[in-house]
């Protein structure tokens, strides 16, 4: 039997669109081990949601990793999750990164870190939430044909991200459908000039830069029609003393970027305007993990 644990994932960043993640400190923990029938049982967050049946996520990912090498075999996997599913906190990452490290851990490890990353991006179809998921801490990732090529950074370890969780849940998929596929150069200007500003201010501790550093016009414009609310946040957030605030991965969680001494006021704030929009949200406040997934 393997045990892993792997964080959960906020992609995107503000700017990073595809490319940037870090992992905070949520947990899904995946055991497995080889059974006669295929058997999954689940607790925490999905319970009674998610299938019990060879088509689980995870299970999906670690038969590909089985199939890889002919293994025919069946498995018996425990989750215990605390990754809420379709919130924009890489719960779909987590089940893939996971799935295929334990399933890999099982055959004896035939596949390096590398082959794993580049396998759970193509199931994933981007590699910010898995790369992060897999390695944890900040990291950069850029997809070339069949491989990812990567850069792991460490979070300033004084920041806090405050991200408030609105009860409804939004599919990837769903909320990828919004996005234009053509932008103007004028957009991808903005864009670019802030990732290479978040990627610096990052690996050189500067958090000045954040408020800047963390906007995009890429993806959240077109998403705030799905989450009632964040265009308010994200206008008032200044104001409120964050050092930077963004959609989390594909939403719907909104995050706030604060010291420690602000984090409670943050989540109080952002759940505020999500409750004048009518949803009903709450909030957590995560730090940055620096371990990918782990055996534990
Ligand atoms: N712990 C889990 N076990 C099995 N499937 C899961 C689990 N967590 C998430 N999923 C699957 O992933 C889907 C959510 O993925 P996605 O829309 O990408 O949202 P997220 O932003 O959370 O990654 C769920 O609807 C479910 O099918
Ligand atoms: N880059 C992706 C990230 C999706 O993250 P998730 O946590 O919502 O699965 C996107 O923005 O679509």
């Amino acid at each position: 039997m393997v045990r892993v644990r792997v964080p959960a994932s906020i992609a995107n960043f503000g700017p990073g669109f595809d490319c940037i993640g870090t992992a905070v400190n949520l947990y899904n923990f995946i055991e497995m081990e080889f059974s006669d029938i295929p058997k999954i049982e689940v607790s925490g967050e999905g319970k009674g949601k998610i299938s019990l049946g060879e088509d689980n996520l995870v299970y999906r990912a670690a038969s590909t990793i089985l199939k890889k090498v002919n293994i025919e075999k069946k498995l018996y996997i425990r989750l215990k999750n605390e990754i809420p599913l379709a919130r924009g906190l890489g719960s779909s990452a987590a089940c893939i990164a996971g799935g295929m490290i334990a399933a890999n851990l099982l055959l004896g490890s035939p596949f390096s870190r590398e082959e794993i990353i580049n396998f759970a991006t193509e199931m994933e179809g981007h590699p910010d939430n898995v790369v992060a998921a897999i390695l944890g801490g900040f990291t950069i990732s850029v997809k070339v044909n069949d491989r990812v090529l990567y850069k792991k950074l460490s979070m300033p370890p004084d920041l806090k991200f405050v991200v408030a969780i609105p009860e409804f849940e939004l599919k990837t998929e769903r909320a990828r459908q919004v996005i234009p596929k053509n932008v103007s150069l004028e957009d991808a200007v903005f864009n670019i000039g802030r990732i290479a500003l978040l990627v610096a201010g990052i690996s050189e501790r500067d958090l000045s830069v954040l408020q800047v550093a963390t906007q995009d016009v890429l993806h959240q414009p077109y998403r705030m029609s799905l989450v009632p609310g964040l265009e308010e946040i994200l206008e008032k957030a200044p104001k409120m003393g964050m050092l930077g605030c963004f959609l989390s991965g594909a939403g719907p969680s909104v995050v706030g970027v604060v010291l420690e001494e602000k984090s409670k006021e943050t989540g109080e704030f952002m759940v505020g305007v999500f409750k004048e929009k009518g949803i009903k949200s709450q909030y957590v406040i995560l730090e940055s993990c620096n371990d990918g997934t782990i055996i534990t």
